[in-house]
């Protein structure tokens, strides 16, 4: 079922499923099995051989996916989407899909460790080198694209800086120079913004955090312009490298993403309610909130993103002691990595998401020992602020000597 009229807070309902495809069944039901039985030895061959259409084997597809990958498609106004069984298998899928030994990938300033750590080994197996770049004005994109640059990979807000990259602007030099943008819009989800309508060729999402939204599953999803394209991504790199989701996880995604505008609501709320508590308080040296008046990229935040996103990065005077002192001091904001939850968390970079960038390209990046990333959880605001309240009094009172 589908409506082009529609907008994404009903698509997320209804959009990718059509109940009497499913024996009626109002909710889309679980195939939770690994292969699919053929009608004849002949209907086998032709659906190996794509000539008819029908389900092999979950790897090439599963009809619990089919409606998740349905469903991202229409949202983030793209062709197709591929699901995966975790955010890192859609970055190295469209990785892999995308270069070739001895190519080279322009970078946003900053990208997620874990992407930093698969970059490093293609370069140590396959040459293909990468750079990191502000990415912030045409002249010098232009200046930082080599002759076998093949793919510029953005993040945007930059996990943990929330720092901004242009993406009409960075598009637009991409195309120029017959480039691929891929675009990670994990931190905005597709209600925050929408990169493939602004020019990218691929955006993908760590399905783990605001998508699904309640902690309970990894997943990934890819999202790409050429439907052609997308197929063979599919009958080629997922289906032969396989890292796919489990029907059942793509069964509690579609659960998750049904409420994903009422709790994108609540986590911006609470993550502006944050922002602004912060920004007030003594022992905090600098809050970045893409809609804060206080960010120095508000104005491309208010051009290209629907909210400020749910997630508030500071930093805190006293370096990595008082920010490990202050994380124990919290009672309600739990110590974790992931972001998207009902829960509000709270991480360190340096020593978790992104240890194992080396510290001196880490702090190039922005991410200093006194960076703290805070994904703002379905609480109730006061309840998360008085909680950091006290954690910074008490981590004030322990760091601040007077003489
Ligand atoms: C293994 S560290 C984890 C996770 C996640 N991508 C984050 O940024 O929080």
């Amino acid at each position: 079922m589908s409506n082009q009229n529609w907008m994404k807070e009903t698509k997320l309902i209804h959009t990718g499923y059509q109940h009497s495809e499913h024996k009626d069944a109002l909710t889309v039901p679980l195939y939770q099995t690994s292969t699919f039985a053929f009608p004849s030895a002949e209907a086998g061959e032709k659906r190996f051989s794509g000539e008819e259409d029908g389900m092999i084997y979950s790897r090439l597809g599963n009809p619990t996916v089919r409606v998740l990958e349905e469903k991202m498609a229409e949202l983030e106004n793209g062709a197709a989407c591929l699901a995966f069984g975790s955010g890192m298998a859609a970055v190295s899928t469209v990785l892999l899909h995308t270069t070739k030994a001895n190519d080279h990938v322009l970078c946003s300033r900053g990208i997620y460790g874990c992407t930093f750590g698969l970059l490093e080994l293609l370069e140590e197996k396959y040459s293909i080198t990468h750079t990191f770049h502000p990415l912030d004005t045409a002249d010098s994109i232009e200046a930082a694209i080599q002759p076998n640059t093949t793919v510029i990979y953005v993040e945007t807000p930059i996990n943990p800086t929330m720092e901004l990259v242009d993406l009409e602007l960075v598009a637009t030099v991409a195309k120029k120079h017959g480039i691929r943008l891929i675009v990670d819009n994990t931190f905005s989800s597709p209600l925050g913004q929408s990169p493939l309508q602004i020019g990218a060729d691929f955006v993908l999402h760590s399905a783990t955090k605001y998508i699904n939204g309640h902690g309970d599953v990894i997943a990934g999803l890819l999202i790409g312009t050429d439907e052609e394209e997308m197929l063979k991504i599919r009958m080629t790199v997922q289906k032969d490298v396989g890292g796919i989701i489990s029907p059942f996880d793509a069964w509690l995604i579609l659960r998750g993403l049904k409420t994903l505008s009422v709790r994108m609501e609540r986590h911006v709320k609470n993550a502006e309610k944050i922002a602004a508590f912060l920004e007030n308080e003594s022992f905090v040296e600098h809050v970045f909130y893409p809609y804060s008046d206080k960010h120095p990229q508000v104005e491309l935040a208010k051009k290209q993103m629907a909210f400020g996103s749910g997630l508030v990065s500071f930093t805190i005077k006293g370096g990595k002691e008082a920010a490990q002192y202050l994380m124990n001091q919290l009672e309600l904001v739990q110590i974790a990595v992931s972001l998207g939850d009902a829960e509000t968390l709270i991480q360190h970079p340096a020593t978790m998401t992104h240890s194992v960038i080396p510290e001196n390209q880490r702090e190039e990046m922005g991410i200093t020992h006194s960076l703290l990333r805070l994904s703002a959880g379905l609480e109730i605001a006061e309840d998360i602020v008085e909680d950091l309240r006290n954690a910074l009094q008490a981590t004030e009172k322990k760091f601040t000597f007077h003489s």
